[in-house]
């Protein structure tokens, strides 16, 4: 799973993971964990997060391979990631794994800055500072990794800009669709008029 800050992956992953049985990992809250452990790498983690920069691919890849392995499941449900071409290219030649499907959450950039503003979870990234950093390294990295996965005919669109039960209505439609499921994608966009977005439409999309 990966996109738009906000849209509500984090949300519906907790909704999938008690009814279909996968394990989620949210690359964003592996960095958080590894700041907090106090690794070398927390404090580069730590800046970069604040400044909604996409921390190098190595680090993050690692911490999802363990995750993976310590988990003891085969189905994984991957939320946050990957957030660029780099994220895509270096999980993909260390593990050898390409996702089943992508999950491609299709929401407002008004309403996910609201979600944001209003999580109230303590996150030193849910200020409108970076939020609109975060939205731009969307749009400039994170966007050309879905038109990449629609090229070949792996995303699935859900309207997330529905209350929370409805957008899992639409994402359980896909799944019971799905048998074997063993690595999902979650992404998530906002529809904003752009270049980017323009490429995105003139693609390929379910
Ligand atoms: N469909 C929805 N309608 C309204 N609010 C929602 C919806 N889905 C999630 N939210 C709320 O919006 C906020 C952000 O949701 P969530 O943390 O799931 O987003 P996210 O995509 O994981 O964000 P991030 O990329 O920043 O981790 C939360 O407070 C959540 O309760
Ligand atoms: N593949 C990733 C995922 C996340 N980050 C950094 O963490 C921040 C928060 O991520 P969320 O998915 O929890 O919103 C994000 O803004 C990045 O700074 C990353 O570098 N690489
Ligand atoms: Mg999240």
């Amino acid at each position: 799973m990966r996109g738009g800050p906000g849209s509500g992956k984090g949300t519906q992953c907790a909704n999938i993971v008690q009814n279909f049985g996968f394990t989620h990992l949210s690359a964003g809250d592996l960095l958080r964990a590894e700041i907090k452990s106090g690794s070398e790498n927390g404090t580069m983690i730590q800046s970069m997060i604040k400044e909604g920069k996409i921390v190098p691919s190595e680090v993050t890849v690692k911490l999802l391979q363990q995750a993976m392995q310590e988990s003891g499941n085969d189905k994984f449900l991957i939320d946050g990631f990957p957030r660029n071409e780099e994220n895509r290219e270096t999980f993909e030649s260390v593990t050898g794994i390409e996702p089943e499907f992508v999950l491609f959450f299709d929401c407002p950039e008004e309403e996910m800055e609201k979600r944001l503003l209003s999580r109230n979870q303590g996150r030193e990234d849910d200020n409108l500072e970076t939020i609109k950093k975060r939205f731009k390294v969307y749009m400039e990295s994170s966007l050309p990794v879905v038109v990449y996965y629609s090229l070949k005919d792996k995303v699935r669109k859900i309207d997330a800009a529905k209350q929370a039960e409805a957008v899992f209505e639409d994402v359980k439609a896909i799944f019971n669709s799905k048998i074997e499921v063993p690595l999902i994608l979650l992404y998530v966009i906002q529809q904003v008029a752009s270049e980017d977005c323009l490429t995105l439409s003139n693609a390929k999309m379910p």
